[in-house]
């Protein structure tokens, strides 16, 4: 089986039968190529396999076969500083041994060139210009040999994790169904993003209609919500239809609706369960055709718990629960984001966009703790730096450093931080919402939000950066 370069391959032998869903199975992912990062990525499962003979080919080229009754797995890449037998990768008892074959450019592990090494989940190898990353996963078999259309997916769906993709099924399964969709998962992994592909592949007619739930003034929620009349209070000069009527046969996203305060939880709950809206100063209801798909990266049952949020609200909206994980658990996706952001951020020459290889390796060995978006960002800083050239490492700006201590905020997992350590997360919580809120209200100017916290500019800057707000984003109100 051979897999050209423009189609994004599975290789999944299997020789035995692969064990249970939640039995780690070791995987290749063929990750990034300095030269041709737009080059879609690859996965190969490693189960069954004896021996990968990594060397240089004319084009990408990924066979399997059998030779003296060993499972052999021959990957060519199309790259110049791969020598032609560059490495393999044996069985070594329960371990997988990477070798060097005395290449000319050497074999690099995490960073670090190495003759042979045994390898471990997470380790990043890299062979001339070409990264691919070891990971030992749970994949169901089915899930593993199923991303070959990885690529293929709508928009913030495509993922080689089997375990995610596994979840994007069902997620696509679900998305025609009139039920309600809650996603989870820290900031900037892609919640809006995938409630936006909910809504394309739901075939509901009607807009995909956001809101920000911690970034409305609480005063101002239930009539941007629900609507108002006129009159209905000081400023209300004409009758508003709401954001829950203009979802209408559509899609209604509510992001961080744990922030929803207690009075909207109660009116909220009543429109889901009557379909139905009542504007603020209004007596009759008006029948909506309501899609809602709500993002949070709080621990809502654990806020139904301490009371702070309704729990038959809660119970009303997890119709579907998807945890969005942050990027640096997902690291075999970085190469299928990095083509997807560079084609966004520079559509034009995307294709001739190409990475020194510190500069790649950086992209690939980072926390990224703000995620898709500080990742994102950190791209389209790069290639304006670049000026149309190679990326390098000095074009990437630094990693956003959260402080020691601080995390930014995640859902409910089971490694959760002991509530003592959870404080200063949750200060960077506040003091994002606050900067969120002061920056829609002064419609992004950093100035005006420095005056109104009574801070200096560069520190609002330095903010910015660990927060990973937009303040572009507040501009147009
Ligand atoms: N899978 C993806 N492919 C391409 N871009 C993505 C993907 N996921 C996220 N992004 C980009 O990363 C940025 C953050 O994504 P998004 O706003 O969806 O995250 P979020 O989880 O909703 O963040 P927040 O909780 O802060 O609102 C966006 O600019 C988005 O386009």
């Amino acid at each position: 089986m051979s897999a050209g370069r423009d189609e994004p391959s599975t290789l999944v032998r299997t020789r035995r039968r692969a064990g249970s869903a939640a039995e780690p199975r070791p995987f290749l992912f063929l990750v990034l190529q300095c030269q041709r990062p737009m080059d879609p990525p690859a996965r190969l499962a490693l189960d069954g396999v004896d021996e990968v003979r990594f060397g240089r080919g004319p084009v990408r080229s990924i066979d399997r076969r059998t030779e003296a009754d060993r499972a052999l797995l021959d990957v060519r890449l199309e790259d110049g500083w791969v020598s032609s037998r560059h490495a393999r990768i044996t069985r070594d008892g329960g371990q997988l041994c990477l070798e060097d074959l005395g290449s000319t450019n050497g074999t690099f592990v995490n960073g670090v060139p190495r003759r042979s090494a045994t390898l471990a989940e997470g380790d990043l190898i890299e062979l001339g210009h070409t990264f691919f990353l070891f990971r030992e996963v749970a994949a169901p078999e089915e899930a593993a040999s199923d991303a070959a259309q990885a690529a293929d997916q709508p928009f913030g769906l495509a993922t080689f994790s089997p375990e995610l993709a596994e979840r994007f099924a069902a997620l696509r399964a679900v998305a025609p169904a009139p039920i309600p969709v809650v996603l989870q998962g820290e900031s900037g992994t892609g919640k809006e993003v995938v409630a936006r592909a909910v809504h394309a592949l739901s075939g509901r007619p009607g807009p995909f209609v956001a809101i920000n739930c911690g970034a409305l003034p609480e005063s101002l929620i239930e009539s941007e919500l629900f609507g108002h009349k006129k009159g209905a209070f000081s400023g209300a000069a004409e009758d508003r239809p709401g954001l829950i009527r203009a979802s209408d046969r559509g899609t209604l996203f509510l992001d961080e609706i744990g922030d929803l305060p207690a009075a909207s939880q109660t009116a909220f709950l009543r429109v889901l369960q009557e379909s139905e809206v009542v504007a603020v100063g209004a007596t009759r209801p008006v029948k909506v055709d309501l899609r809602v798909v709500v993002a949070t990266h709080r621990d809502l049952p654990a806020m139904v718990e301490r009371g702070d949020f309704r729990g038959d609200l809660f119970a009303r909206l997890s119709g579907f629960v998807l945890e969005l994980p942050p990027l640096r658990r997902r690291r075999e996706d970085l190469g299928l984001l990095i083509a997807a952001l560079l084609r966004r951020a520079a559509p034009d020459r995307a294709a001739s966009i190409s990475l020194g290889c510190e500069a790649a390796r950086a992209l690939l060995l980072r926390e990224w703790r703000l995620n898709v978006r500080e990742l994102e960002k950190c791209l389209a800083t790069a290639i304006v730096l670049a000026g149309g050239g190679r990326v390098e490492l000095d074009h990437l700006p630094p990693p956003v450093v959260v402080p020691r201590g601080s995390h930014p905020p995640e859902a409910s997992k089971p490694d959760a931080q002991p509530a003592e350590r959870q404080r200063p997360a949750e200060e960077d919580q506040q003091r994002r919402e606050a900067l969120i809120r002061l920056f829609r209200e002064h419609r992004g100017n950093v100035s005006a939000v420095a005056r109104a916290m009574g801070k200096g500019r560069t520190q609002i800057h330095r903010w910015i950066a660990r927060y990973g707000i937009e303040p572009g984003d507040y501009r147009d109100g």
